[in-house]
Protein backbone atom coordinates (compact mmCIF):
# COMPACT_ATOMS: atom_id res chain seq x y z
CA UNK A 1 0.00 0.00 0.00
CA UNK A 2 1.55 3.49 -0.83
CA UNK A 3 1.82 5.75 1.86
CA UNK A 4 -0.72 8.27 0.13
CA UNK A 5 -3.51 5.33 0.47
CA UNK A 6 -2.16 4.65 4.25
CA UNK A 7 -2.75 8.41 5.20
CA UNK A 8 -5.66 9.17 3.17
CA UNK A 9 -7.70 5.75 4.83
CA UNK A 10 -6.44 6.79 8.50
CA UNK A 11 -7.86 10.44 7.92
CA UNK A 12 -11.63 8.87 7.09
CA UNK A 13 -11.07 8.06 10.87
CA UNK A 14 -11.03 12.17 11.53
CA UNK A 15 -13.50 13.19 9.17
CA UNK A 16 -16.61 13.21 11.37
CA UNK A 17 -15.04 14.77 13.77
CA UNK A 18 -15.23 18.01 12.31
CA UNK A 19 -12.72 19.58 14.54
CA UNK A 20 -10.06 17.03 13.81
CA UNK A 21 -11.00 17.28 10.57
CA UNK A 22 -10.30 21.36 10.85
CA UNK A 23 -6.99 20.13 12.24
CA UNK A 24 -6.61 18.16 9.30
CA UNK A 25 -7.16 20.74 6.98
CA UNK A 26 -5.24 23.52 8.33
CA UNK A 27 -3.17 25.65 5.94
CA UNK A 28 -1.38 27.88 8.22
CA UNK A 29 0.03 27.76 11.78
CA UNK A 30 -2.12 25.46 13.88
CA UNK A 31 -2.49 24.50 17.71
CA UNK A 32 -4.60 21.52 18.82
CA UNK A 33 -5.20 21.90 22.23
CA UNK A 34 -7.39 18.94 23.56
CA UNK A 35 -8.06 16.67 26.81
CA UNK A 36 -6.59 12.95 26.93
CA UNK A 37 -7.83 10.83 24.36
CA UNK A 38 -9.01 13.00 22.25
CA UNK A 39 -6.80 11.85 19.24
CA UNK A 40 -4.61 14.60 19.34
CA UNK A 41 -1.64 12.34 18.45
CA UNK A 42 -4.08 10.34 15.82
CA UNK A 43 -4.38 13.98 14.82
CA UNK A 44 -1.04 14.76 14.58
CA UNK A 45 0.20 11.84 13.12
CA UNK A 46 -1.90 11.46 9.92
CA UNK A 47 -1.38 15.70 9.15
CA UNK A 48 2.10 15.14 9.30
CA UNK A 49 2.09 11.95 6.85
CA UNK A 50 -0.32 14.57 5.07
CA UNK A 51 2.19 17.35 4.63
CA UNK A 52 4.98 15.37 4.30
CA UNK A 53 3.45 14.13 0.83
CA UNK A 54 1.39 17.09 -0.26
CA UNK A 55 2.88 20.26 1.17
CA UNK A 56 6.72 19.44 1.30
CA UNK A 57 8.74 18.36 -1.73
CA UNK A 58 12.11 16.14 -1.65
CA UNK A 59 14.52 16.94 -0.14
CA UNK A 60 12.81 19.36 2.24
CA UNK A 61 11.36 17.90 5.01
CA UNK A 62 9.43 18.00 8.39
CA UNK A 63 10.92 18.07 12.49
CA UNK A 64 8.35 16.42 14.54
CA UNK A 65 9.70 17.11 18.36
CA UNK A 66 8.32 15.50 21.93
CA UNK A 67 9.06 15.71 25.22
CA UNK A 68 10.80 12.37 26.10
CA UNK A 69 12.50 9.65 24.29
CA UNK A 70 9.47 7.17 25.24
CA UNK A 71 6.78 9.81 23.82
CA UNK A 72 9.17 9.50 20.59
CA UNK A 73 9.17 6.17 20.50
CA UNK A 74 5.41 6.15 20.81
CA UNK A 75 5.48 8.86 17.95
CA UNK A 76 7.47 6.61 16.10
CA UNK A 77 5.51 3.62 16.25
CA UNK A 78 2.35 5.27 15.23
CA UNK A 79 3.80 7.18 12.28
CA UNK A 80 5.59 3.83 11.31
CA UNK A 81 1.75 2.41 10.98
CA UNK A 82 1.34 5.54 8.23
CA UNK A 83 4.76 4.12 6.04
CA UNK A 84 6.81 7.31 7.92
CA UNK A 85 10.27 6.49 9.15
CA UNK A 86 13.01 8.39 10.43
CA UNK A 87 14.95 9.63 7.39
CA UNK A 88 17.11 12.59 6.09
CA UNK A 89 13.48 13.49 5.43
CA UNK A 90 11.94 13.05 8.62
CA UNK A 91 13.31 14.29 11.72
CA UNK A 92 11.18 12.66 15.17
CA UNK A 93 12.79 13.12 18.57
CA UNK A 94 13.19 15.00 21.52
CA UNK A 95 14.08 18.91 21.82
CA UNK A 96 17.36 17.45 23.17
CA UNK A 97 17.99 15.28 20.31
CA UNK A 98 16.70 18.09 17.31
CA UNK A 99 19.61 20.85 19.81
CA UNK A 100 22.29 18.34 19.06
CA UNK A 101 21.88 16.34 15.72
CA UNK A 102 20.05 19.28 13.32
CA UNK A 103 21.68 22.49 14.76
CA UNK A 104 25.21 21.52 17.41
CA UNK A 105 26.51 18.97 15.32
CA UNK A 106 26.31 20.77 12.17
CA UNK A 107 26.77 23.89 12.77
CA UNK A 108 28.43 24.77 16.07
CA UNK A 109 31.62 25.78 14.73
CA UNK A 110 30.18 28.30 12.09
CA UNK A 111 27.46 29.86 14.53
CA UNK A 112 30.72 30.62 16.74
CA UNK A 113 29.52 28.50 20.03
CA UNK A 114 33.08 28.14 21.31
CA UNK A 115 32.93 23.84 21.31
CA UNK A 116 36.23 21.65 20.55
CA UNK A 117 35.73 20.77 17.14
CA UNK A 118 35.56 16.91 18.47
CA UNK A 119 32.65 17.79 21.14
CA UNK A 120 31.11 15.09 22.44
CA UNK A 121 28.10 14.53 24.95
CA UNK A 122 29.14 13.55 28.41
CA UNK A 123 28.56 10.70 30.20
CA UNK A 124 27.09 10.33 33.92
CA UNK A 125 30.34 10.13 35.01
CA UNK A 126 31.49 12.74 33.42
CA UNK A 127 28.80 15.56 34.93
CA UNK A 128 29.39 13.90 37.86
CA UNK A 129 33.02 14.96 38.63
CA UNK A 130 32.60 18.19 36.58
CA UNK A 131 29.74 18.92 39.21
CA UNK A 132 32.26 17.70 41.71
CA UNK A 133 35.26 20.00 41.22
CA UNK A 134 32.96 22.79 41.11
CA UNK A 135 31.63 22.20 43.63
CA UNK A 136 34.52 22.02 45.76
CA UNK A 137 35.72 24.87 44.47
CA UNK A 138 32.90 26.99 44.94
CA UNK A 139 30.51 25.87 47.77
CA UNK A 140 32.95 23.20 49.86
CA UNK A 141 32.19 21.68 52.53
CA UNK A 142 31.34 18.05 53.11
CA UNK A 143 28.03 17.72 51.69
CA UNK A 144 26.94 16.03 48.62
CA UNK A 145 27.85 18.08 45.64
CA UNK A 146 25.02 15.89 43.86
CA UNK A 147 22.60 17.22 45.85
CA UNK A 148 23.35 20.65 43.81
CA UNK A 149 22.48 18.88 40.82
CA UNK A 150 18.73 20.56 40.12
CA UNK A 151 19.13 23.49 41.27
CA UNK A 152 21.71 23.94 38.99
CA UNK A 153 19.80 22.61 35.69
CA UNK A 154 16.84 24.92 36.73
CA UNK A 155 19.34 28.43 37.22
CA UNK A 156 20.31 26.87 34.30
CA UNK A 157 17.45 26.56 32.19
CA UNK A 158 15.71 29.81 33.83
CA UNK A 159 18.05 32.46 32.44
CA UNK A 160 18.50 31.22 28.41
CA UNK A 161 19.81 34.31 28.01
CA UNK A 162 22.56 35.23 30.51
CA UNK A 163 23.49 38.71 29.08
CA UNK A 164 21.23 39.97 31.95
CA UNK A 165 22.13 41.25 35.34
CA UNK A 166 19.64 38.93 36.92
CA UNK A 167 22.18 36.42 35.56
CA UNK A 168 24.69 37.53 38.02
CA UNK A 169 22.75 39.18 40.88
CA UNK A 170 19.84 36.96 41.56
CA UNK A 171 21.93 34.24 43.25
CA UNK A 172 25.58 34.37 42.71
CA UNK A 173 26.52 31.54 43.95
CA UNK A 174 24.84 29.86 41.98
CA UNK A 175 25.55 31.39 38.89
CA UNK A 176 29.61 30.73 40.18
CA UNK A 177 28.91 27.12 40.13
CA UNK A 178 27.06 26.65 36.76
CA UNK A 179 30.09 28.40 35.16
CA UNK A 180 32.88 26.51 37.26
CA UNK A 181 30.71 22.97 35.98
CA UNK A 182 30.30 24.23 32.52
CA UNK A 183 34.14 25.38 32.33
CA UNK A 184 34.81 21.57 33.57
CA UNK A 185 32.88 20.09 31.02
CA UNK A 186 34.20 22.22 28.32
CA UNK A 187 37.90 21.02 29.57
CA UNK A 188 36.71 17.62 28.68
CA UNK A 189 35.67 18.44 25.56
CA UNK A 190 32.25 17.41 25.85
CA UNK A 191 28.70 18.99 26.75
CA UNK A 192 25.62 17.66 29.26
CA UNK A 193 21.73 17.49 28.40
CA UNK A 194 21.01 20.87 29.47
CA UNK A 195 23.42 22.43 27.37
CA UNK A 196 21.69 20.87 24.28
CA UNK A 197 18.58 23.10 23.91
CA UNK A 198 20.42 26.27 25.87
CA UNK A 199 23.45 26.28 23.40
CA UNK A 200 21.16 25.29 20.29
CA UNK A 201 18.87 28.50 21.32
CA UNK A 202 22.05 30.95 21.48
CA UNK A 203 23.08 29.69 18.08
CA UNK A 204 19.82 30.42 16.01
CA UNK A 205 18.93 33.56 18.32
CA UNK A 206 22.88 34.95 17.13
CA UNK A 207 22.61 33.22 13.89
CA UNK A 208 19.50 34.64 11.56
CA UNK A 209 21.01 32.41 8.40
CA UNK A 210 20.87 29.49 10.84
CA UNK A 211 17.61 30.22 11.19
CA UNK A 212 16.68 29.92 7.60
CA UNK A 213 19.07 26.69 7.04
CA UNK A 214 16.59 25.05 9.24
CA UNK A 215 13.72 26.79 7.65
CA UNK A 216 14.97 25.31 4.39
CA UNK A 217 15.71 22.01 5.73
CA UNK A 218 12.12 21.55 7.66
CA UNK A 219 9.51 23.95 6.19
CA UNK A 220 7.06 22.63 8.65
CA UNK A 221 7.77 22.12 12.60
CA UNK A 222 5.40 19.10 14.37
CA UNK A 223 5.33 19.67 18.33
CA UNK A 224 3.61 16.95 20.71
CA UNK A 225 3.10 17.36 24.10
CA UNK A 226 4.05 21.12 23.74
CA UNK A 227 2.91 21.90 27.39
CA UNK A 228 5.99 20.21 28.73
CA UNK A 229 8.56 21.14 27.03
CA UNK A 230 9.53 23.92 28.39
CA UNK A 231 11.09 27.77 27.70
CA UNK A 232 13.93 26.59 25.27
CA UNK A 233 12.23 24.92 22.70
CA UNK A 234 9.02 27.48 23.28
CA UNK A 235 11.91 30.48 22.26
CA UNK A 236 13.04 28.16 19.70
CA UNK A 237 9.58 28.02 18.08
CA UNK A 238 9.21 31.21 18.36
CA UNK A 239 12.31 32.39 16.36
CA UNK A 240 11.72 29.52 14.22
CA UNK A 241 8.14 29.53 13.53
CA UNK A 242 7.21 33.52 13.78
CA UNK A 243 10.17 35.13 12.26
CA UNK A 244 12.02 32.40 10.01
CA UNK A 245 9.07 31.07 8.31
CA UNK A 246 8.88 27.88 9.84
CA UNK A 247 5.49 26.42 9.73
CA UNK A 248 4.09 24.81 13.21
CA UNK A 249 1.65 22.18 13.77
CA UNK A 250 1.16 21.98 17.95
CA UNK A 251 -0.83 19.70 20.32
CA UNK A 252 -1.11 19.65 23.38
CA UNK A 253 -3.02 19.87 26.75
CA UNK A 254 -2.16 22.36 29.77
CA UNK A 255 -4.24 19.77 32.29
CA UNK A 256 -1.27 17.03 31.66
CA UNK A 257 1.71 19.33 32.27
CA UNK A 258 3.54 17.19 34.86
CA UNK A 259 7.02 18.46 34.31
CA UNK A 260 6.75 21.84 36.09
CA UNK A 261 9.82 20.99 38.28
CA UNK A 262 12.03 20.49 35.42
CA UNK A 263 11.09 24.25 34.35
CA UNK A 264 8.17 23.26 32.07
CA UNK A 265 5.17 26.22 32.22
CA UNK A 266 1.55 25.47 31.06
CA UNK A 267 0.91 29.26 30.21
CA UNK A 268 3.56 29.06 26.90
CA UNK A 269 1.33 26.55 25.36
CA UNK A 270 -2.08 28.85 26.39
CA UNK A 271 -0.41 31.79 25.35
CA UNK A 272 0.44 30.09 21.37
CA UNK A 273 -3.08 29.30 21.45
CA UNK A 274 -4.31 33.14 21.90
CA UNK A 275 -1.94 34.34 18.82
CA UNK A 276 -3.75 35.96 16.11
CA UNK A 277 -1.77 34.32 13.36
CA UNK A 278 -2.55 30.18 15.02
CA UNK A 279 -5.08 28.46 13.73
CA UNK A 280 -6.04 26.75 17.43
CA UNK A 281 -8.92 24.22 17.31
CA UNK A 282 -9.99 22.61 20.70
CA UNK A 283 -11.24 18.91 20.58
CA UNK A 284 -14.10 17.44 23.13
CA UNK A 285 -14.35 13.63 22.35
CA UNK A 286 -12.51 10.83 24.46
CA UNK A 287 -12.11 8.31 22.32
CA UNK A 288 -9.66 6.01 24.47
CA UNK A 289 -11.66 6.16 27.61
CA UNK A 290 -15.07 4.41 28.87
CA UNK A 291 -17.87 6.59 29.33
CA UNK A 292 -17.65 6.44 33.21
CA UNK A 293 -14.29 6.77 33.26
CA UNK A 294 -14.56 10.26 30.93
CA UNK A 295 -17.04 11.13 34.14
CA UNK A 296 -14.81 10.60 36.06
CA UNK A 297 -11.37 11.83 35.16
CA UNK A 298 -13.39 15.15 35.72
CA UNK A 299 -13.86 14.43 39.05
CA UNK A 300 -9.94 13.32 39.10
CA UNK A 301 -8.59 16.51 37.51
CA UNK A 302 -11.07 18.64 39.86
CA UNK A 303 -12.33 20.52 37.37
CA UNK A 304 -15.77 20.84 34.38
CA UNK A 305 -14.09 20.45 30.71
CA UNK A 306 -16.97 18.96 28.93
CA UNK A 307 -15.22 16.40 27.98
CA UNK A 308 -17.31 13.02 26.49
CA UNK A 309 -16.60 9.45 24.70
CA UNK A 310 -18.14 8.78 21.13
CA UNK A 311 -21.71 8.02 20.92
CA UNK A 312 -22.08 3.96 21.62
CA UNK A 313 -18.42 4.03 23.64
CA UNK A 314 -18.50 1.40 25.99
CA UNK A 315 -19.31 2.31 29.76
CA UNK A 316 -15.74 1.57 31.75
CA UNK A 317 -15.33 0.96 35.24
CA UNK A 318 -13.80 2.37 38.15
CA UNK A 319 -12.66 0.67 41.01
CA UNK A 320 -11.45 1.03 44.58
CA UNK A 321 -8.98 -1.33 46.37
CA UNK A 322 -8.27 0.03 49.85
CA UNK A 323 -5.66 -2.22 50.77
CA UNK A 324 -3.33 -3.10 54.12
CA UNK A 325 0.56 -3.93 54.83
CA UNK A 326 1.68 -0.81 53.10
CA UNK A 327 3.25 -0.74 49.55
CA UNK A 328 4.57 -4.52 49.47
CA UNK A 329 0.75 -5.72 50.84
CA UNK A 330 -0.50 -3.50 47.88
CA UNK A 331 2.29 -5.60 45.36
CA UNK A 332 1.05 -8.80 46.81
CA UNK A 333 -2.67 -7.75 46.48
CA UNK A 334 -2.27 -7.02 42.97
CA UNK A 335 -0.58 -9.97 41.67
CA UNK A 336 -2.12 -12.26 43.84
CA UNK A 337 -5.78 -11.75 43.73
CA UNK A 338 -6.23 -8.80 41.06
CA UNK A 339 -4.97 -9.74 37.81
CA UNK A 340 -5.85 -13.36 38.10
CA UNK A 341 -9.48 -12.04 38.82
CA UNK A 342 -8.61 -10.01 35.83
CA UNK A 343 -7.43 -12.74 33.96
CA UNK A 344 -10.32 -14.91 34.87
CA UNK A 345 -13.05 -12.32 33.80
CA UNK A 346 -11.22 -11.41 30.65
CA UNK A 347 -9.28 -14.55 29.26
CA UNK A 348 -8.56 -12.98 25.81
CA UNK A 349 -6.26 -9.97 27.41
CA UNK A 350 -2.94 -10.48 26.96
CA UNK A 351 -0.73 -9.24 29.68
CA UNK A 352 0.85 -5.96 27.93
CA UNK A 353 -2.75 -4.57 27.97
CA UNK A 354 -2.70 -4.27 31.80
CA UNK A 355 -0.46 -0.91 33.06
CA UNK A 356 0.53 -1.25 37.11
CA UNK A 357 1.03 2.77 37.81
CA UNK A 358 2.95 4.21 40.37
CA UNK A 359 4.29 7.41 41.65
CA UNK A 360 7.69 6.66 43.18
CA UNK A 361 10.56 3.65 41.13
CA UNK A 362 10.34 2.30 44.96
CA UNK A 363 6.75 1.33 44.58
CA UNK A 364 7.71 -0.32 41.48
CA UNK A 365 10.84 -2.50 43.12
CA UNK A 366 8.07 -4.03 45.48
CA UNK A 367 5.58 -4.57 42.71
CA UNK A 368 8.27 -6.47 40.44
CA UNK A 369 9.47 -8.17 42.84
CA UNK A 370 6.06 -9.57 43.49
CA UNK A 371 5.72 -10.18 39.78
CA UNK A 372 8.34 -12.24 39.87
CA UNK A 373 7.31 -14.53 42.68
CA UNK A 374 3.97 -15.19 40.84
CA UNK A 375 5.85 -15.88 37.91
CA UNK A 376 4.75 -12.82 36.35
CA UNK A 377 6.80 -11.00 33.26
CA UNK A 378 6.79 -7.71 33.17
CA UNK A 379 8.22 -4.50 31.50
CA UNK A 380 9.32 -1.68 33.78
CA UNK A 381 9.17 1.56 32.80
CA UNK A 382 11.13 3.76 35.70
CA UNK A 383 14.50 4.90 37.15
CA UNK A 384 15.10 1.33 38.43
CA UNK A 385 13.80 -0.43 34.75
CA UNK A 386 16.95 -2.81 33.66
CA UNK A 387 17.88 -0.32 31.35
CA UNK A 388 16.09 3.38 30.36
CA UNK A 389 13.37 2.43 27.88
CA UNK A 390 13.81 5.20 26.09
CA UNK A 391 17.15 4.31 25.27
CA UNK A 392 17.81 3.87 20.94
CA UNK A 393 20.45 2.36 20.98
CA UNK A 394 19.09 -0.52 23.11
CA UNK A 395 15.66 -0.68 21.52
CA UNK A 396 17.51 -1.12 18.76
CA UNK A 397 19.05 -4.25 20.33
CA UNK A 398 15.97 -5.21 21.11
CA UNK A 399 15.06 -5.45 17.90
CA UNK A 400 17.94 -7.38 16.92
CA UNK A 401 17.15 -9.86 19.45
CA UNK A 402 13.63 -9.88 18.34
CA UNK A 403 15.15 -10.40 14.95
CA UNK A 404 17.17 -13.68 16.35
CA UNK A 405 14.97 -15.22 18.37
CA UNK A 406 12.37 -15.98 15.37
CA UNK A 407 12.10 -12.58 13.49
CA UNK A 408 14.64 -14.36 10.82
CA UNK A 409 11.49 -16.71 10.00
CA UNK A 410 8.56 -14.59 10.66
CA UNK A 411 9.47 -11.40 9.02
CA UNK A 412 8.95 -9.62 12.44
CA UNK A 413 11.07 -7.91 12.42
CA UNK A 414 11.87 -7.69 8.73
CA UNK A 415 16.08 -7.31 8.28
CA UNK A 416 15.41 -4.33 6.14
CA UNK A 417 13.94 -2.36 8.92
CA UNK A 418 16.44 -3.79 11.71
CA UNK A 419 19.45 -2.82 8.74
CA UNK A 420 17.59 0.83 8.22
CA UNK A 421 17.17 1.87 12.19
CA UNK A 422 21.18 0.90 13.02
CA UNK A 423 21.99 3.34 10.26
CA UNK A 424 19.91 5.62 11.19
CA UNK A 425 21.67 5.27 14.75
CA UNK A 426 25.06 5.29 13.77
CA UNK A 427 24.28 8.28 10.40
CA UNK A 428 27.23 9.69 11.68
CA UNK A 429 29.70 6.88 10.69
CA UNK A 430 27.59 5.67 7.80
CA UNK A 431 27.34 8.00 4.88
CA UNK A 432 27.91 6.52 1.81
CA UNK A 433 26.78 3.39 -0.05
CA UNK A 434 29.79 1.75 0.40
CA UNK A 435 29.50 2.75 4.22
CA UNK A 436 25.53 1.19 3.96
CA UNK A 437 26.77 -2.03 2.62
CA UNK A 438 29.40 -2.63 4.76
CA UNK A 439 27.02 -2.26 7.82
CA UNK A 440 24.46 -4.53 5.91
CA UNK A 441 26.77 -7.20 5.63
CA UNK A 442 27.85 -6.72 9.44
CA UNK A 443 24.81 -6.72 10.78
CA UNK A 444 23.50 -10.05 8.45
CA UNK A 445 26.49 -11.81 9.66
CA UNK A 446 26.27 -10.97 13.56
CA UNK A 447 22.98 -11.94 13.93
CA UNK A 448 22.51 -15.09 11.81
CA UNK A 449 25.25 -17.34 13.48
CA UNK A 450 23.32 -16.31 16.82
CA UNK A 451 19.75 -17.19 15.62
CA UNK A 452 19.01 -18.90 18.69
CA UNK A 453 16.74 -17.82 21.86
CA UNK A 454 18.05 -19.77 24.52
CA UNK A 455 21.60 -17.97 24.15
CA UNK A 456 22.76 -16.30 27.57
CA UNK A 457 22.04 -12.32 26.84
CA UNK A 458 25.22 -10.93 28.40
CA UNK A 459 27.34 -13.21 25.68
CA UNK A 460 25.55 -12.33 22.87
CA UNK A 461 25.56 -8.47 23.59
CA UNK A 462 29.67 -8.61 24.50
CA UNK A 463 29.67 -10.29 20.89
CA UNK A 464 27.26 -7.63 19.52
CA UNK A 465 29.19 -4.63 20.81
CA UNK A 466 32.28 -5.85 19.69
CA UNK A 467 31.20 -6.99 16.12
CA UNK A 468 29.15 -3.72 15.28
CA UNK A 469 28.94 -1.03 18.25
CA UNK A 470 32.40 -0.52 19.32
CA UNK A 471 33.53 -0.09 15.72
CA UNK A 472 31.38 2.80 14.87
CA UNK A 473 30.90 4.31 18.15
CA UNK A 474 34.03 6.31 18.33
CA UNK A 475 32.96 8.45 15.54
CA UNK A 476 29.31 8.62 16.42
CA UNK A 477 29.38 11.32 19.06
CA UNK A 478 25.75 11.58 19.90
CA UNK A 479 25.48 7.89 21.00
CA UNK A 480 28.05 8.40 23.73
CA UNK A 481 25.44 7.93 26.30
CA UNK A 482 23.72 5.63 24.83
CA UNK A 483 26.89 3.40 25.17
CA UNK A 484 27.61 4.02 28.35
CA UNK A 485 23.30 2.85 29.20
CA UNK A 486 24.69 -0.57 26.83
CA UNK A 487 28.11 -0.76 28.95
CA UNK A 488 26.39 -0.40 32.44
CA UNK A 489 23.63 -3.06 31.50
CA UNK A 490 26.24 -5.53 30.24
CA UNK A 491 28.04 -5.21 33.86
CA UNK A 492 24.98 -5.43 35.52
CA UNK A 493 24.25 -8.75 33.71
CA UNK A 494 27.78 -9.82 34.19
CA UNK A 495 29.29 -12.66 37.07
CA UNK A 496 29.91 -9.86 39.29
CA UNK A 497 26.83 -8.30 38.70
CA UNK A 498 23.30 -7.29 40.41
CA UNK A 499 21.14 -8.78 37.85
CA UNK A 500 21.36 -12.52 36.41
CA UNK A 501 21.73 -13.30 33.46
CA UNK A 502 18.96 -13.98 31.17
CA UNK A 503 17.97 -15.80 27.65
CA UNK A 504 17.95 -13.82 24.52
CA UNK A 505 13.93 -14.46 23.74
CA UNK A 506 13.40 -12.80 27.13
CA UNK A 507 15.41 -9.52 25.98
CA UNK A 508 13.15 -9.94 22.72
CA UNK A 509 10.24 -10.30 24.88
CA UNK A 510 10.67 -7.16 26.26
CA UNK A 511 11.05 -5.45 22.38
CA UNK A 512 7.28 -7.13 21.55
CA UNK A 513 5.97 -6.69 25.05
CA UNK A 514 3.04 -8.51 24.46
CA UNK A 515 3.24 -10.88 27.18
CA UNK A 516 4.47 -8.77 29.98
CA UNK A 517 2.31 -6.47 32.83
CA UNK A 518 3.91 -2.81 31.93
CA UNK A 519 4.98 -1.48 35.09
CA UNK A 520 5.88 2.86 34.44
CA UNK A 521 6.39 5.56 36.69
CA UNK A 522 3.25 7.70 36.03
CA UNK A 523 5.08 9.95 34.51
CA UNK A 524 6.58 7.64 31.59
CA UNK A 525 2.74 6.75 31.09
CA UNK A 526 2.29 9.76 29.03
CA UNK A 527 0.98 9.39 25.82
CA UNK A 528 0.56 5.99 26.28
CA UNK A 529 -2.65 3.77 26.68
CA UNK A 530 -3.54 0.54 28.49
CA UNK A 531 -6.84 -1.80 28.34
CA UNK A 532 -6.67 -2.04 32.60
CA UNK A 533 -5.12 0.50 34.37
CA UNK A 534 -3.96 -0.38 38.07
CA UNK A 535 -2.49 2.53 39.91
CA UNK A 536 -1.08 2.08 42.81
CA UNK A 537 0.44 3.75 45.61
CA UNK A 538 -2.66 6.60 45.41
CA UNK A 539 -2.51 7.50 49.18
CA UNK A 540 -1.42 10.59 50.99
CA UNK A 541 2.25 11.35 51.19
CA UNK A 542 2.72 10.31 48.23
CA UNK A 543 -0.08 11.80 45.74
CA UNK A 544 0.26 14.63 46.90
CA UNK A 545 3.34 13.83 49.25
CA UNK A 546 3.81 15.20 52.52
CA UNK A 547 4.53 19.12 52.80
CA UNK A 548 3.75 19.71 49.45
CA UNK A 549 3.04 23.40 48.18
CA UNK A 550 -0.12 24.96 46.49
CA UNK A 551 1.80 24.51 43.17
CA UNK A 552 2.92 20.75 43.78
CA UNK A 553 -0.37 19.64 44.62
CA UNK A 554 -2.10 20.78 41.65
CA UNK A 555 0.88 18.84 39.87
CA UNK A 556 0.27 16.08 41.94
CA UNK A 557 -3.02 16.24 40.72
CA UNK A 558 -2.22 16.63 37.12
CA UNK A 559 -0.38 13.46 37.14
CA UNK A 560 -3.00 11.59 38.91
CA UNK A 561 -5.67 12.23 36.32
CA UNK A 562 -2.87 11.71 33.29
CA UNK A 563 -2.35 8.51 35.17
CA UNK A 564 -6.24 8.11 35.30
CA UNK A 565 -6.70 8.70 31.38
CA UNK A 566 -4.71 5.73 30.28
CA UNK A 567 -7.41 3.54 31.00
CA UNK A 568 -9.46 2.33 28.11
CA UNK A 569 -11.85 -0.53 29.80
CA UNK A 570 -10.88 -0.16 33.43
CA UNK A 571 -9.35 1.19 35.99
CA UNK A 572 -7.99 0.34 39.31
CA UNK A 573 -7.70 2.67 42.33
CA UNK A 574 -5.19 0.82 45.00
CA UNK A 575 -4.17 2.80 48.52
CA UNK A 576 -3.26 2.20 52.13
CA UNK A 577 -7.20 1.82 53.55
CA UNK A 578 -6.35 4.22 56.09
CA UNK A 579 -4.99 7.26 53.94
CA UNK A 580 -6.68 7.27 50.83
CA UNK A 581 -5.22 10.24 48.30
CA UNK A 582 -7.36 13.53 48.20
CA UNK A 583 -7.67 12.84 44.31
CA UNK A 584 -9.36 9.60 45.23
CA UNK A 585 -11.86 10.53 48.37
CA UNK A 586 -13.40 12.95 45.62
CA UNK A 587 -13.53 10.75 42.66
CA UNK A 588 -15.02 7.93 44.94
CA UNK A 589 -17.44 10.90 46.71
CA UNK A 590 -18.56 12.33 43.56
CA UNK A 591 -19.35 9.11 41.90
CA UNK A 592 -21.19 8.03 44.77
CA UNK A 593 -23.17 11.17 44.68
CA UNK A 594 -23.99 10.73 41.12
N1 LIG B 1 -11.62 10.19 15.12
C1 LIG B 1 -11.35 9.08 15.79
N2 LIG B 1 -12.11 7.99 15.65
C2 LIG B 1 -11.84 6.85 16.32
N3 LIG B 1 -10.83 6.71 17.20
C3 LIG B 1 -10.03 7.77 17.40
C4 LIG B 1 -10.25 9.00 16.71
N4 LIG B 1 -9.30 9.88 17.13
C5 LIG B 1 -8.55 9.20 18.03
N5 LIG B 1 -8.97 7.95 18.19
C6 LIG B 1 -8.41 6.89 19.08
O1 LIG B 1 -8.44 7.43 20.40
C7 LIG B 1 -7.30 6.98 21.15
C8 LIG B 1 -6.57 8.19 21.72
O2 LIG B 1 -5.95 8.92 20.68
P1 LIG B 1 -4.59 9.69 20.91
O3 LIG B 1 -3.63 8.81 21.65
O4 LIG B 1 -4.19 10.27 19.62
O5 LIG B 1 -5.09 10.81 21.90
P2 LIG B 1 -4.28 11.98 22.63
O6 LIG B 1 -5.18 13.14 22.56
O7 LIG B 1 -2.93 12.12 22.03
O8 LIG B 1 -4.22 11.39 24.08
P3 LIG B 1 -3.31 11.76 25.37
O9 LIG B 1 -3.22 13.26 25.44
O10 LIG B 1 -4.10 11.19 26.49
O11 LIG B 1 -2.03 11.07 25.19
C9 LIG B 1 -6.45 6.18 20.20
O12 LIG B 1 -6.71 4.81 20.40
C10 LIG B 1 -6.94 6.65 18.83
O13 LIG B 1 -6.75 5.67 17.83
Amino acid sequence: MSNRTLYVRAAEDLRPNERQWQAYESAGHCVLLAGPGSGKTKTLTVKLARMLSEDVEEPRGIACITYNNECARELETRLDALGIAQSRRVFIGTVHSFSLTQILLPYAKVAGLDLPDDFTVATTRQTRAALEIAHSKVIGGSENPQNWDLRLGRHRRRFLNRSVPEWQDADPQLTQLVEAYEANLRAKGVIDFDDMPILALKALRENNWLRKAIAAKYPILAVDEYQDLGRALHAMVMGLCFKSGIRLFAVGDVDQSIYGFTGANPELLRKLSEREDVETVRLGLNYRCGSQIVTASEYALGEERGYQAPEGAHEGTIYFHPCTGGYSGQARYLVKELIPEIQARRPDLHLGEIAILYQAKFIGDDVAAAAAEHGYAVIRTDGNALYPRGSRLMRWLEQCAMWCCGGWRSGHPRVSRVISEGARLFHEVIRSDDDHLEFQRAVIAALWDRREGTLGLHDWLVALRAELIRPRIGMARSLADEVETLDSFIERLGSTGDIDDFPLSEFAGIGSGLDRINLSSLHSAKGREFDVVILCGAEEGRLPRNGASTSEVKEARRLFYVGFTRARHEIHLMYGQAIPSRFVTEVRQRLEAE
